[in-house]
């Protein structure tokens, strides 16, 4: 491990560890995956996705990744087993398993996207180094290689027009992006319909960025948040960055692995 754990934070996942049955969920970018230019080029730390390969593998133990990314994605920068449930779109879309797939926008939604885009595409079109990433139900403008003034007044320009041009948008503002929705749905709502279907006795959380912050505030009892990063937050326990959540996965899964096979193996 890279830096020592926080005291607190190791009893607190050894605690959630002995429980039987647990929800493991987890952000990916900026939790999982440190930040990058192209987000098709974002991956997991290797630390955090062999732990979140042996997560899977253990016994009473569901691990999730639950992003603003689209599923289709997420899929491809996750590079998860496939039996791993994925939520989507800041939880609109869910995939509980291959063969259930959740869609998250109708024709009628599309059309309102197509629409919306047909108006701010050009203002994003202007400015160097911005660029629109597609998304079911909606879209984001990323402005990570604009220089920072220019990225901040394309930012309010899209934001007004957008107002102007479908009142009832979900926006978002996120790390170098804002974000347009026809629908509305959050991380929280993803987070339920995973304790929904899995029943665990506790869930742990963990992500970085404002939207994480919708799952963490539903927490309760015996489940476990952690903040990743300095960000305000209701969670209880912290890392600094995606190698500390690195290391407490590792942690996890060190704790929940199958008991080794005692008796007659080695003569
Ligand atoms: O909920 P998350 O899994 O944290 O996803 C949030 C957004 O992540 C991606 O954008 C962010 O990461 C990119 C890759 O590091 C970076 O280039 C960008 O500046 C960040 O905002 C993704 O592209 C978005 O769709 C997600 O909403």
């Amino acid at each position: 491990m890279s830096v020592a754990l926080d005291p607190a934070l190791i009893e607190a996942v050894t605690r959630f560890a002995a429980l039987p049955r647990v929800l493991v969920a987890l952000d990916f970018d900026g939790t999982l995956a440190p930040e990058v230019d192209v987000p098709d080029e974002a991956r997991a730390l290797p630390e955090a996705h062999e732990a979140i390969r042996d997560l899977a593998a253990a016994p009473n133990t569901v691990v999730a990744l639950v992003s603003g990314r689209s599923l289709d994605s997420l899929a491809r920068a996750g590079r998860v087993p496939s039996s791993v449930p994925l939520v989507g779109s800041h939880g609109l879309e869910v995939r509980l398993a291959v063969d259930d797939v959740r869609p998250a926008a109708t024709p009628a939604d599309r059309a309102r996207v197509d629409a919306l885009r047909a108006v701010i595409a050009p203002l994003v079109e202007m400015v160097d180094g911005a660029w629109i990433e597609r998304k079911p139900a909606g879209f984001a403008v990323h402005t990570r290689t604009v220089d920072p003034p220019s990225a901040r007044a394309l930012t309010e320009t899209v934001r007004e027009a957008a107002r102007r041009a479908d009142p009832d948008l979900t926006v978002r503002d996120g790390k170098n992006l804002i974000e347009f929705a026809v629908r509305d749905a959050t991380k929280g709502d993803g987070l339920a319909v995973l304790r929904e279907e899995f029943r665990p006795d506790a869930v742990l959380f963990a992500g970085d960025d404002v939207t994480d912050e919708d799952a963490l505030a539903m927490l309760t009892h015996d489940d476990l948040g952690i903040k990743v990063g300095a960000a305000p937050t209701v969670a209880s326990h912290r890392v600094s960055d995606p190698q500390g959540m690195s290391d407490v996965l590792r942690l996890l899964a060190s704790l929940r692995a199958e008991p080794a096979q005692g008796g007659s193996a080695h003569p």
